[in-house]
């Protein structure tokens, strides 16, 4: 037990095992699916989409939170009550977590806020503004002040650290032409306005997945690109992707109504997208889109993005006004190319499998094979394929050159699979049993924080969330049970401070990217069965994101042995403690990882090995030499009470 709550404590923390959740007496609040306010109007927890958002369906990563059994030991919530506790509400203040904010199930009920008559449906972040496209401007549009802000001045946008050199790995590059990296974006040959829009994001230097993406994407290959979490690969793929096409959007793309004279009875069109990506979670191409929106700022280029749980009527309006740039979740592209005269691949130049590992599992398989070898889908050799991902298991590489060229690829920055140093790893010893208390003491030996709680099934997401909240902790949860406005609340509470506390099972593991996330708490570690240690890279990498620092708290016992040894392989190679109780694991000699070699997929021949380290002074791979780029952070991460909304702000 000497390994446990080693977690420097504030001074005020208590003693191991010695901080009892204040009691409440008055029941249990243990509605099915945890959706709680103050009031106890009740409100049904599980209300079905009231805007004719069609079920959650099979669009979505479920495979991580299907499991509705955590078997033997899982806690039952609900011996904490509903009603006001004031010893807990008392003590979460005082510890300086800010206060809870009770849901509006008026939203949820009819679509309508009482005090917004005229808002018939939940602002979906598909719905996001998107500048627009106007023949009259030619290849540049006129900057639009409030959609800038909106886009790129956002108190909620996530902002680089400091902590760079956590991400000087070796770079492994396997092609069959060097790959000429560039170690700034003003000398990587892109189109000016994506230069512009570089910089409104802020981006001063390329990470080291970019270094090299952008120079071979815009050499018009294959990509595989493997970098660790928070790396910036999405930037990787569209910064050379949409740079290429921003000169020839008009050549390329579909005729497009004007958005100033639209009409939508008489002018709509299919949807003919230049890029497609794909992406195993909702939230995550919402994200995607919103990188997508900044990056097309003020060119012709319009994003858009699908997904399950929004009304098809809304997508269908969006795509009838056209979209070079769409992203989707599987299943909700697949009813989408289903239906005649609303979308066609038939131009698609780009393809991007984003998380593409976890795309060519089995039960994508059907999905997917439609979607990239559909009919109706460019075949021809001007279409380039592209998989990302921070894990990249040997299967699934071999999987993938079924959809890659021959000569594509393959940059690898570390390790497949490794995470970096700028996040902390603690394992802790925790019985089933001791785990709810073990994670409200976790909570309060900390500053408060934006934090993220791992479990492995909807239901004890639910049970979470419902304990954390009735102790007067401002907690909200996420998972695939839940109606996709339920889903964007969560999101939008925790991404603004509302809720700084999120419970969340696998549906969120992969791809978040949440300003501040400063503690990621794995209270299920991810069992083979939910992802083993794969999940649990992406997981953790929710914190400490572009150079930023983060903890990673782990509960571990008997039950999670099955990872243990890999688990213990990612603490030694990180330079982690390894507790006491996982000691005898650590290898002996060098360590040896499953997935390291590529050597299997190495799909040519004449393929070249080279490797180079992006930061040093050194010679690169193509003989330059290059300043070490200078990370300066626009602000140090926070320990911040869990909530930096600024007063009034009520952006995203
Ligand atoms: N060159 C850059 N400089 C500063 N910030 C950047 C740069 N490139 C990307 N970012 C930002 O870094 C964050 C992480 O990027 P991104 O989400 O693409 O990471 P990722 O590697 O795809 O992570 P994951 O594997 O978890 O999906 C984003 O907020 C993005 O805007």
């Amino acid at each position: 037990m000497s390994d446990k709550w080693d977690l420097n404590p504030k001074e005020d923390a208590p003693e191991e095992g010695s901080t009892t959740p204040p009691s409440d007496d008055e029941g249990t609040n243990n509605a099915a699916n945890a959706n709680k306010g103050a009031d106890d109007d009740g409100a049904d927890a599980n209300v079905a989409d009231a805007n004719g958002a069609d079920a959650n369906g099979a669009d979505d990563k479920n495979a991580n939170d299907a499991g509705d059994s955590n078997g033997a030991g899982e806690d039952d919530a609900g011996d904490n009550g509903a009603g006001e506790n004031i010893d807990a509400r008392e003590k979460a203040r005082l510890h300086g977590f800010v206060e809870r904010t009770p849901y509006d199930y008026s939203v949820y009920a009819t679509g309508r806020k009482d005090d917004d008559a005229d808002r018939e449906e939940p602002a979906w972040l598909a719905n996001a503004a998107v500048y627009e496209w106007n023949d009259d401007y030619g290849d540049v549009g006129p900057a639009i002040p409030e959609l800038e802000i909106e886009l790129f001045g956002s108190d909620y946008r996530m902002q680089a650290g400091t902590k760079f050199d956590a991400f000087k790995y070796e770079v492994t590059v396997e092609a069959p032409e060097p790959v000429h990296l560039i170690r700034e974006f003003a000398n990587a040959g892109l189109h000016p306005v994506m230069l512009e829009n570089i910089k409104l994001c802020g981006y001063r230097f390329p990470t080291p997945i970019q270094m090299y993406c952008i120079p071979a994407i815009l050499a018009g290959t294959d990509v595989v690109g493997i970098a660790q979490t928070g790396s910036g690969k999405t930037g990787a793929y569209f910064i050379p992707i949409l740079s290429r096409l921003m000169g020839k959007a008009k050549k390329l793309a579909a005729p497009r109504p004007n958005p100033r004279t639209y009409n939508p009875a008489t002018d709509r069109v299919r949807a003919e997208p230049l890029v497609l990506v794909i992406c195993p979670a909702r939230e995550l191409a919402v994200q995607i889109f919103d990188e997508a929106r900044r990056l097309c700022y003020r060119s012709l280029l319009r994003p858009a993005v699908v997904y399950g749980g929004v009304p098809l009527r809304l997508q269908l309006e969006e795509l009838g006004r056209g979209c070079d740039v769409l992203i989707a979740t599987p299943g909700r592209l697949k009813a989408l190319m289903d239906k005649p005269g609303v979308l066609s691949l038939n131009r698609v130049k780009f393809t991007i499998i984003d998380e593409a590992d976890e795309m060519l599992q089995d039960d994508w398989e059907e999905d997917m094979k439609r979607i990239l070898a559909g009919a109706d889908v460019n075949a021809d050799d001007d279409h380039t394929y592209m998989m990302f991902s921070a894990t990249f298991p040997k299967e699934a590489r071999k999987l993938a050159k079924r959809y890659m060229m021959d000569d594509h690829v393959r940059i690898r920055v570390g390790r497949t699979g490794s995470t970096h140093t700028n996040i902390t790893q603690k394992i802790v010893y925790v019985d089933d049993s001791a785990k709810r208390q073990a994670l409200y003491d976790l909570l309060f030996s900390l500053p408060p924080a934006r934090t993220l709680i791992f479990v492995n099934s909807r239901r004890m997401a639910d049970l979470l969330d419902d304990y954390l909240f009735n102790l007067e902790l401002p907690s909200t949860s996420i998972h695939s049970d839940r109606t996709q406005a339920e889903r964007e609340d969560a999101i939008r509470a925790f991404r603004t401070g509302q809720m700084p506390i999120m419970v969340a099972t696998g549906v969120t593991a992969r791809g978040l990217d949440i300003k501040n996330v400063l503690h990621v708490i794995n209270y299920d570690l991810p069992s083979a069965a939910h992802g083993g240690i794969d999940e649990y890279i992406h997981r953790i990498g929710r914190t400490a994101r572009i150079g930023n620092e983060g903890l990673a708290t782990s509960f571990y016992n008997d039950r999670n042995e099955d990872i243990a040894d890999a688990l213990v392989k990612i603490l030694v190679e990180t330079n982690q403690d390894v507790p006491d109780f996982l000691a005898d694991r650590i290898p002996e000699g060098e360590l040896v990882f499953d997935d390291d070699s590529d050597k299997d997929s190495v799909s040519s021949e004449d393929t070249d090995t080279k490797t180079a380290m992006p930061g040093d002074t050194a010679t690169d791979a193509a003989g330059e030499i290059a300043e070490e780029p200078k990370w300066t952070a626009a602000e140090e991460p926070k320990w911040d009470g869990g909530n930096d909304t600024p007063a009034g702000d009520e952006a995203w």
